[in-house]
């Protein structure tokens, strides 16, 4: 469920003919995602083709003051032949707009409509596309002006981690609070600060990218782009698809096409390479946090379910066995 606040035919009409797109023909709600409210948008143009859109309301978790760094990054991307969708603007060139709803002032953009769909049991091959993809944008994005603050590094990690409370963390597993408090405490002390870096998608899970067999046809969901470590990025990526979604099988075959896809693109220097093991803690961290505070605080009532941490311990968990040090292949820079 993914549609917080409703609209009416005739307010929705009135909201898309601020665009220069035509006019609405159909907006639909769309099920998946859990931030924000998204629906697709069919419109006609003034020599009668139709056209689709995504129409987005940021709900809470979204700051509107940082939407230009979200949505000026996909016309970045765009313009550079990336496949990430680009944002329509307005007819006074505001890229995203304020709308009064009865729950308040709340922004919407619309972006265009990318075919694809997410893989839930990637290949191979596809997962060497989503290296490849992601080592595009690392690229493309290097003369892209902004920047913006990772507000889910390392300190954040720990923070969620102590508002859960070591008693939060065992009710979800009577090991979690130990493992949390030794992989913490090595991260912090370990954590690498002067590896290559730049704008980075910091969430490029399989539901985040479109696909059309082996192409990736569309990166999608930038609001938690930021700037930091791209071997960072590599390491989240890794984690979001070498691994049955439960975290209980490493998937080998995906995580040495994701590096062999990245490295065509990108090659990692030996520093980012030799990083990789840790970093991957550190991004198996990063979702073990978000889903344990989302796990102990989201009300039974939600209209979302929240997601099982315990995925994301047992990566943790995997990444820290030092048998599986060398997974992550050979060194392909220099
Ligand atoms: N540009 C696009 N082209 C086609 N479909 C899209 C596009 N953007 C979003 N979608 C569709 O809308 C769904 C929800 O989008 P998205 O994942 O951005 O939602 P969200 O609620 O903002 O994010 P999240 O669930 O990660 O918090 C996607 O799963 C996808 O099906
Ligand atoms: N991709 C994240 C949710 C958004 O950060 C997860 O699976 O926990």
């Amino acid at each position: 469920m993914a549609v917080y606040t409703r609209l009416g035919a005739e307010e929705m009409a009135v909201i898309i003919s601020a665009f220069d797109v035509g006019t609405l023909v159909s907006a639909k709600g769309i099920a998946e995602g859990v931030s924000n409210s998204n629906w697709l948008i069919e419109t006609q143009d003034a020599a009668g083709s139709a056209r689709r859109f995504i129409l987005t309301m940021y709900e809470s978790r979204t700051e509107v003051a940082e939407l230009p760094f979200f949505l000026d990054l996909l016309d970045h991307l765009a313009a550079k032949h990336c496949p990430v969708p680009r944002t329509m603007h307005d007819s006074e060139g505001a890229s995203h707009r304020l709308h009064q709803t009865p729950e308040g002032t709340k922004a919407l953009a619309l972006i265009e409509f990318l075919p694809g769909v997410s893989v839930s049991e990637p290949t191979p091959a596809q997962a060497r596309a989503v290296g490849g993809a992601l080592a595009q944008i690392h690229l493309a994005a290097a003369d892209f002006p902004a920047s913006r603050t990772n507000s889910l590094a390392l300190a954040d990690w720990q923070q969620l981690l102590r508002d859960c409370g070591r008693e939060g963390l065992e009710s979800i597993h009577p090991e979690l609070g130990h493992i949390v408090e030794r992989e913490l405490a090595l991260l912090a002390a370990r954590w690498p600060r002067d590896l290559p870096s730049g704008v980075i998608h910091a969430d490029l899970f399989p539901d985040n990218v479109l696909m059309l067999g082996d192409t990736v046809t569309g990166l999608i969901d930038f609001y938690f782009a930021c700037t930091d470590l791209f071997a960072y990025d590599v390491a989240v990526t890794h984690a979001a698809w070498c691994f049955s979604p439960d975290g209980t099988r490493f998937l080998p075959a995906l995580s040495d096409a994701l590096m062999a896809g990245y490295s065509a693109v990108r090659p990692l220097s030996p520093a980012e390479h030799a990083a990789l093991p840790l970093l991957a803690r550190g991004a198996a961290m990063r979702f073990l946090a978000t889903r344990a505070y989302d796990w102990l605080n989201t009300p039974a009532d939600a209209l979302v379910t929240p997601k099982d941490p315990m995925a994301f311990a047992r990566r943790l968990e995997f990444y820290a066995d030092p048998a599986n040090a060398n997974i992550f292949g050979e060194i392909s820079g220099s």
